[in-house]
């Protein structure tokens, strides 16, 4: 089963279809339309957040899920579905793959990633488990534990990697990530354009991610607004 989700997604792009409370979007039926959209267009998978959201992408979507729950804790920094309860809840929506952040980070209520992972292979054996990472010790990390994919998500979206982009130096983070595992790689994270997702596939990647270059309205507005403010000025 693993394998032949592995295969729907290979060299494909894989459209993020996000929006939290306080976004514009925020709706699981928006973002269903916006999967329904990405599919007809050729997406090869969706990256969703949240059981509502999923569940209603599932139910008009037949493509390989992404699933995943962001969850605030006040203790921690990790968000991206951070404790064995979320990690539980999105395995039982039967999303085929399941990420969650692997960073080296603590986790809220003192919870540990080994843990987590030792026992959803455990209790969801046929599930993937994709790690968002952020750095190369978060990808070595990863690989201990086992995890089946790495992403590049968290680049540049922790206090450590902040104002970093994966495309900078031709992306040569993503290349040291290529370099040191066998294990397939999904680019996720600030992967903007169709060219930075045809590079991406060229430097060997399993498949990629786009979120808000596609399903992000303000995001798009806002990179419009500023081009054209700078002629003005
Ligand atoms: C940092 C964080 O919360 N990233 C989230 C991970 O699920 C999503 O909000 C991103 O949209 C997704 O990773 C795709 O990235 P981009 O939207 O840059 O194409």
């Amino acid at each position: 089963m693993k394998e032949s989700v592995m295969e729907s997604v290979r060299g494909g792009l894989i459209v993020s279809c996000q929006a939290l409370p306080e976004e514009p979007l925020h709706s699981s039926f928006i973002m269903s339309r916006m999967a329904k959209a990405a599919k007809e267009s050729g997406a090869v998978g969706i990256r969703a957040n949240s059981i509502v959201d999923i569940q209603a992408i599932r139910d008009v979507v037949t493509l390989p899920t992404i699933g995943i729950i962001k969850k605030v804790y006040s203790e921690s920094d990790v968000f991206i579905t951070p404790t064995l309860k979320e990690v539980r809840q999105v395995c039982a929506t039967g999303c085929e793959i399941v990420a969650m952040d692997a960073t080296i980070h603590s986790r809220p209520n003192g919870e540990n990633l080994q843990d987590i992972v030792g026992t959803i292979r455990e209790e969801y054996p046929d599930t993937i488990l994709m790690a968002d990472t952020g750095s190369i010790e978060d990808v070595e990390f990863a690989i201990k534990l086992g995890f089946d994919i790495i992403g590049t998500t968290l680049y540049g979206y922790t206090t450590e990697t902040e104002g970093c982009d994966v495309s900078m130096n031709d992306f040569a983070y993503l290349k040291e990530v290529l370099a040191i595992t066998d294990l397939p790689v999904i680019a996720e994270g600030k992967i903007d354009t169709p060219e930075k997702a045809k590079r991406v596939m060229e430097l060997g990647c399993l498949a990629v991610v786009s979120g808000g270059a596609i399903t992000r309205p303000q995001e798009i507005t806002r990179k419009f607004v500023a081009a054209i403010g700078s002629v003005n000025n």
